[in-house]
């Protein structure tokens, strides 16, 4: 999981005393600490519910930050009282405060807000990795709710991340922080040159910073759309490597110059990942046709059924392929189409199978194979972070077995490939994947450790599969390509527009264990 680096200094001041009061409101405790206040829980004399209060100082500050601050807490609480939507944080009230002798605070302004449960990165924060936090769907229909709302009253966000995400009571979600808020002039805005590094869009950088401060564009509220997310889908991974905000940011950059694949997260349901991929697209003039709105209709019709689907579709028949290999007519081979109801391709369209033996256990490893008792679960668990229908346990299986015959000590040091999966150490540090769960840190991630080597195994070939697809190779070869591509590389294999001559009996291999396993 990734936290989130501010360009900002925290903003901290001595707070004010439990019991103060601000016209009708009494404060409680300090909730949290932004770039630029204070939030206090409070409550009205004489009623115990629970209200929220931003304070917003404007005194006691250098005569630059000042001024700055002043145009932010004009701007939030411009929108503040403007707000009215459900996917927006209510301001009740907005008080100047008078506390002669408190110089920081006297003339702060205050926003009495609805309280909010909880915020959306400490739900994070608690989350288990590589799985969609709790109502994944609502949340993500709420936040693109919230924006499209303040898109159509032409503002921008400008600070879309998810410790700007708010969960009320009764399920509410509401966005909240309209410090960074911005009215568009004509197609953009200005902004000053602040924000949160994790959620900002690639161009961000290339822009020139003038006195008016960065441009931006509701395009960038949709890239912060489509890291967040990623963030609730994968409990709290972020589309981009790195273990800091500024290295992610960097990759970010790298992805949008056009020198680095985007790798979402395999465990993604094909929809959600398509969804996300658009709103990531590298540049504003790519991003723009993917609006709040038609992202807010393509959600709806994702989580439908109330859930974010982990849908995997059934695969052509290990037997077929092997038939497909031999150069002989594969007739009855499934043709599968794609099953993203919602995405690019018009939508509407069920998942369509035909000719195949529609068991739910397809791809399963059965009982009586050879795959050692202690190593399916692990197999399993690793297949589970695909959705592309191609990559089962079977099929994984049925790929260690050709590469170590399941020995976890294998070493072919000739060639560097090492352990169970047969990783060459280059290779594997460039995907690794901590499947033990030994930790987070890239010293954990082992390939001699068969989680980590398989899990890793697991991520790269469901790579292949989305690249093998995206090149339009036939739906039917895609299990001896993945074996082709896993020996020698995707581009090898693309150009051959095929199986590589030379791996060509490894490949079969792989492919008459995957029969035998799929009987
Ligand atoms: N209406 C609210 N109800 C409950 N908690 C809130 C409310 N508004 C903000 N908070 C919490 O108060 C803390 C500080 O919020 P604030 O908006 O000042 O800063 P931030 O969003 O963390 O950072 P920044 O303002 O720098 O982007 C956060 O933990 C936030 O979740």
């Amino acid at each position: 999981m990734t936290g989130t680096e501010d360009v900002r200094e925290p903003f901290e001041v001595r707070p004010l005393p439990v019991g103060f009061r601000i016209a009708d409101w009494e404060l409680g405790a300090v909730i949290g600490s932004g770039g630029w206040g204070t939030v206090y829980e409070a409550h009205a004399v004489g009623d115990d519910a629970l209200v929220a209060v931003k304070l917003l100082p404007t005194g006691a500050l250098a005569p630059g930050q000042r001024a700055a601050l002043g145009e932010l807490v004009a701007s939030e609480v411009r929108f503040s009282t403007e707000a009215d939507h459900p996917n927006l944080v209510r301001t009740r009230a907005v008080h100047t405060v008078e506390a002669p002798g408190l110089d920081t605070w006297d003339g702060a302004i205050a926003l009495v807000m609805d309280h909010a449960e909880t915020g959306l990165q400490d739900v994070l924060d608690a989350a288990d990795t590589g799985r969609p936090i709790e109502h994944a769907d609502r949340v993500l229909r709420g936040v693109v709710a919230g924006l499209a709302h303040m898109h159509t009253a032409r503002r921008v966000h400008g600070d879309l991340k998810p410790a700007n995400v708010l969960l009320g009571p009764a399920g509410a979600v509401w966005l909240a922080d309209f410090g960074l808020t911005a009215e568009l002039d004509g197609t953009h805005a200005h902004l000053p040159p602040v924000g949160t590094l994790d959620h900002l869009p690639p161009e961000w950088w290339s822009q020139r910073t003038g006195i008016e401060g960065a441009v931006v564009r509701p395009t960038a509220d949709i890239w912060a759309f489509g890291v967040l997310a990623h963030q609730v889908l994968t409990g709290g991974l972020h589309p981009f490597p790195g273990a800091t905000a500024r290295a992610r940011s960097l990759a970010a950059q790298t992805y949008a110059r056009g020198t680095a694949p985007l790798r979402l997260d395999a465990g993604l349901p094909e929809g959600w990942r398509r969804l996300i991929a658009d709103c990531l697209a590298p540049d504003h003039a790519t991003r723009i046709r993917h609006t709040a709105d038609t992202l807010a209709t393509r959600i709806e019709r994702l989580t439908d059924s109330g859930v974010p689907r982990r849908r995997r579709r059934l695969l052509p028949t290990a037997v077929a392929a092997l038939a497909v290999l031999a150069a002989t007519a594969a007739g009855g081979a499934a043709l599968l189409q794609d099953d993203d109801s919602a995405g690019n391709k018009g939508g509407g369209t069920p998942a369509v199978v035909t000719d195949v033996h529609t068991t739910p256990t397809a791809g399963a490893i059965p009982a009586d194979s050879d795959v050692p008792d202690e190593l399916r679960p692990v197999i399993e668990s690793a297949a589970r972070r695909c959705t592309d229908a191609e990559i089962t346990p079977a099929l994984l299986a049925a790929m260690i077995k050709a590469e170590s015959g399941f020995d976890t000590k294998a070493a072919r040091p000739a060639s560097e490939e090492y352990g169970i999966a047969m990783w060459t150490p280059a290779v594997f540090r460039a995907w690794a994947v901590d499947g033990d769960k030994d930790g987070d840190k890239d010293g954990d991630k082992d390939y001699m450790s068969p989680p980590d080597a398989i899990s890793t195994m697991s991520l790269y070939t469901c790579w292949l599969d989305q690249r093998f697809k995206q090149e339009g190779m036939s739906a039917k070869d895609l299990p001896a390509l993945i074996a082709a591509g896993y020996r020698t590389s995707d581009r090898s294999v693309i150009e051959e527009g095929g199986v590589p001559e030379a791996v060509r009996p490894h490949v079969k291999k792989v492919l008459r264990y995957l029969a035998e396993y799929e009987g």
